[in-house]
């Protein structure tokens, strides 16, 4: 399998602390990497470097082979993010937040309301984020995941506040995602289920401590 993402010896301090130091690895096509740790460990910190969203102190994160400055817009088209806060527009709707997301994504929705269904959201649309509950908030930052053609996916604890419908909806979207030659980099404090061979896990503890 491919490789789709290399992290080289990478090393990151934040307020002074050396959260990990000399991490390597690749996630091959069809793979996940789970990161695990405590709370404050630095797993949304990897998770950010990864992205794209931080520097490493040291070390380099290449996507295909590639580091992001030499070729922003293979990273731009073939990673998605979604941080552990759900990122949607308290002021707008379930509907217009989709609209809002996907055309940030460069992404004209086929069928806003199938995917609204798809996300469980179908009932709600004309509901402004702010009045929907965590999980439903947490279903309108994840429906990007059904309309992505990203081949990385790094998911900061994408099960936060769903319900076990939820999680088995997820987990069906990632297997879909693996099948199709993607990868996946998430956190989770809950345990993944996976077959072996495509889970990998990589624990940070403080490095400090
Ligand atoms: N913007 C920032 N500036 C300085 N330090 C930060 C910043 N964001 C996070 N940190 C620090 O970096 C450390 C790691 O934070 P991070 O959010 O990566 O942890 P985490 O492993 O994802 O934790 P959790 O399981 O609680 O989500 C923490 O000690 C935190 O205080």
């Amino acid at each position: 399998m491919s490789v789709v993402l290399e992290a080289q010896q990478l090393t990151s301090v934040r307020a002074g602390r050396t959260l990990f130091s000399d991490l390597s690895w690749q996630l091959a096509a069809g793979e996940i990497l789970h990161i695990e740790g405590p709370n404050g460990a630095g797993k949304s910190t990897l998770l950010r470097i990864v992205a794209g969203l931080l520097q490493p102190l040291e070390g380099e994160v290449l996507l295909f082979g590639q580091p992001q400055r030499e070729d922003p817009e293979l990273w731009q088209r073939q990673t998605l993010f979604i941080g552990h806060k759900p990122a949607v527009k308290a002021e707008l709707t379930a509907l217009e937040n989709l609209h809002f997301q996907s055309r940030l994504d460069g992404v004209q929705l086929d069928d806003p309301w199938q995917l609204l269904e798809t996300v469980g959201l179908l009932g709600l649309e004309d509901i402004p984020a702010q009045q929907l509950s965590a999980g439903q908030q947490r279903r309108i930052a994840l429906a990007r995941l059904f309309y992505s053609q990203a081949k990385l996916w790094i998911l900061d604890e994408p099960f936060t506040a769903l319900d076990t419908r939820g999680i088995d909806l997820l987990h069906q979207r990632f297997a879909q995602h693996l099948e199709h030659g993607g990868a996946l980099l998430l956190t989770s404090h809950q345990p993944l289920t996976w077959s072996g061979e495509r889970l990998q896990r990589l624990r940070i503890e403080a490095a400090d401590e």
